[in-house]
């Protein structure tokens, strides 16, 4: 079938023509700061902040990089403990504890980063583009009255960077021209690192205590916490799986998505889909992959009656192999497959449960 060579040479660099040596080496003169948002769940420190340590570090050979994580308890400081070893470029870890961070609303928290990054005079602050950034850095931004940079797949210099558009069909190279701290919310997966294990253990980064006395009262937003549900915590996160495993439309149903389910749970894999599936009220939305759903860059990512709508494909083309089944030839999807199936996913995805052995 067709390979994805094709779709992803049809990517095109848009390169602006403003790029004048004086002002780059003006910029690249400056020292390079950095300070990392990091995320943390329970006590453990989040592997997408790690892909954000590694993003800074692509921003300088030099640069001085701290790590932020807010929250309250004693999960935040087992986190900052994990922080603190997790990169040896790691300078500082600074921790905000009160019951201001207890949840991540996006208020309390870019006023956090404002007082930090004013405190501390970062000339660059990054987090991932999940939901985390995408709600905190525009408001921090705002606060700082500079103009963010989102979704980065790649730095080139400090403050020359790669962005894709049009749903992921063109890569954009922007340079920040703004005289304030550069903010940036990057893609995870265009920076992946290995897993945190509790023997990955570098030298540990100094753990301070951000003083938020001069934080204030007003700090209390126009939101408010209501509840958090999260489902299936036997699966691999969606975000970070070697393995994803999506249906789309051509399921018709909520019951027959759980073959998607059955097939991932023998393959120890994620479970996606996409939007046509969610709307269609199939899965839950947390599970929608696409421009509007999840970034994912898995090792292996089957669709199963996917179409391959430039939505979707946004979300997944950076897939290492994509396996497409799907009962028409022409469909969009085979285009940036690796390896395609022309069939009937009620027919391939029985057979395929009761030949793969059950997992151990
Ligand atoms: C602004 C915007 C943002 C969007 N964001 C996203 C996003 O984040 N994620 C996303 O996924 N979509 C997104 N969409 C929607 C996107 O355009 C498509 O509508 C959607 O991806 C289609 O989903 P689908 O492939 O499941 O359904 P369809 O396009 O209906 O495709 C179903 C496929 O299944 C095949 N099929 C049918 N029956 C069978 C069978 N029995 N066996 C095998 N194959 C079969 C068909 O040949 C077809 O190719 C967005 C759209 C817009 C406008």
């Amino acid at each position: 079938m067709a390979t994805g060579a094709a779709l992803r040479a049809f990517r095109k660099r848009i390169i602006p023509s403003f790029t004048s040596q004086t002002f780059a080496s003006t910029f690249n003169s400056r020292s390079i700061s950095t300070l990392v948002l990091a995320e943390h769940e329970g006590s453990s420190l989040k592997i997408q902040s790690v892909s954000a340590v590694k993003a800074a570090k692509s921003l300088s050979k030099d640069n001085s990089i701290s790590l932020l994580l807010a929250g309250s308890g004693p999960g935040l400081h087992e986190a900052a403990a994990q922080a603190a070893s997790c990169d040896p470029s790691v300078s500082q870890v600074l921790v905000a504890d009160s019951d201001e961070f207890s949840h991540p609303l996006a208020e309390p928290w870019a006023k956090l980063v404002r007082l930090v990054q004013q405190k501390g005079g970062y000339s660059h602050v990054i987090t991932t583009s999940g939901s985390f950034g995408k709600n905190i850095m525009p408001r921090a931004a705002a606060l700082l009255d500079v103009s963010p940079i989102t979704d980065v797949t790649g730095i080139s210099e400090p403050h020359l960077f790669v962005r894709p558009i049009y749903a992921g069909n063109a890569l954009c190279t922007v340079r920040y021209t703004g005289v304030g701290p550069c903010l940036l919310t990057i893609r995870a997966t265009s920076f992946p690192v290995s897993p945190i294990t509790s023997d990955s253990k570098s030298n540990e980064a100094s753990i301070s205590q951000v003083d938020l006395s001069t934080f204030g009262e007003d700090s209390v937003g126009k939101s408010r916490y209501v509840k958090h549900t999260s489902q299936d915590i036997e699966r691999p996160d969606l975000g970070n799986a070697r393995v994803v495993i999506t249906g789309g439309r051509a399921l018709k149903s909520a019951e027959n998505f759980k073959m998607i389910e059955k097939l991932a749970e023998k393959l120890g894999a994620a479970v996606g889909a996409t939007r046509a599936a969610v709307d269609a009220g199939y899965v839950p939305n947390d599970l929608q992959v696409g421009q509007t759903g999840k970034i994912v860059a898995p090792e292996l990512y089957m669709a199963f009656g996917v179409s391959g709508a430039i939505q979707h494909l946004a979300g997944m083309r950076d897939s290492k192999y994509i396996v497409a089944v799907n009962k028409d030839a022409d469909a969009p999807i085979f285009q940036v497959a690796d390896y395609g199936l022309v069939g009937d996913i009620f027919d391939v995805i029985p057979e395929l449960l009761e030949k793969l052995p059950e997992k151990k």
